[in-house]
């Protein structure tokens, strides 16, 4: 089996506006291989978004190269944003076939594995808006599973959710990714969740320079309340302070 990797090399994206240039990327470059969870942290306006939309092909890059294969050919991409983003006048279900390449029995039981991983099978024929935020997301998750992507690209899938149901998801996602085997890039200005959920982390710093990228070595499962789990984290934060993330 092969599996998806990251090349990212000497990146660098500026927004040119009429007033002013904003450099958000500069000179960025890391590999991801196959099978990792790597989070990116950082500050607000490091350049999180812009690295992922950058991966992501939403925008373009003023300078370096991006390369996402699975083997031999170009890796698959599935997303999941800040918010859901289903379509709102299609069942629950329907949201997930909608996404698929092909149709048929095979396709359909496959979208209804991923919705009852997400514990959501007895929502398939209800409709978006009789879901809760958490349960949208939920569903977003699933969407983005169900194409079976070698590559997942999380952009803060769990910051608009109330402390416990980012927590449950959370604990989804990684059964999720544990089972399935993707590699993932996920960005998080939640540095406990990163330590939680994370083979590795990316750390930008103001002006979008990678200052750190360092793996992390705990056992899964994390227990987010456990000792490991708090030191981790207290040790991330030290560093990050130590590199004083928010001078440009
Ligand atoms: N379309 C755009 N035009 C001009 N500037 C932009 C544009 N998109 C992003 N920027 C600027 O690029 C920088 C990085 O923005 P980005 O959204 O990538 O940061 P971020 O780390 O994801 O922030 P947050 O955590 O607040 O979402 C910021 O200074 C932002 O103002």
């Amino acid at each position: 089996m092969t599996m998806a990797t990251i090349k990212v090399q000497d990146l660098r994206k500026e927004f040119v506006t009429d007033t002013s240039t904003v450099v958000a990327i500069e000179n960025v470059s890391f590999e991801v291989g196959g099978h990792e969870f790597v989070s990116v942290v950082g500050p607000s306006g490091c350049g999180k978004s812009t690295l992922l939309n950058i991966l992501s092909g939403i925008e373009s890059a003023t300078r370096g190269t991006v390369d996402i294969t699975e083997g031999d050919r170009k890796a698959k991409l599935g997303y999941v944003f800040q918010s859901a983003r289903l379509l709102p006048w299609r069942s629950v279900i329907d949201n997930l076939l909608f996404v698929q390449s092909s149709r048929g029995p095979q396709v359909r039981a496959r979208c209804e594995r991923y919705l009852d991983m997400v514990q959501l099978s007895h929502t398939a024929k209800q409709y978006p808006g009789q879901l809760s935020g958490g349960m949208q997301q939920r569903v977003g998750i699933a969407r983005a599973f169900s194409i079976e992507p070698d590559l997942l690209l999380m952009d803060e899938p769990f910051s608009h959710l109330d402390a416990i149901t980012a927590r449950s998801l959370r604990r989804e996602l990684h059964v999720m990714w544990q089972e399935t085997g993707k590699t993932v890039l996920f960005v998080t200005h939640d540095v406990s969740e990163a330590v939680e959920l994370s083979t590795r982390i990316i750390m930008l710093a103001k002006g979008g320079r990678l200052v750190a990228d360092l793996p992390v070595e705990l056992p899964f499962p994390r227990d987010p309340a456990s000792d490991a789990v708090a030191l981790a984290r207290a040790d991330l934060l030290r560093r990050f302070e130590s590199l004083d993330l928010l001078a440009t």
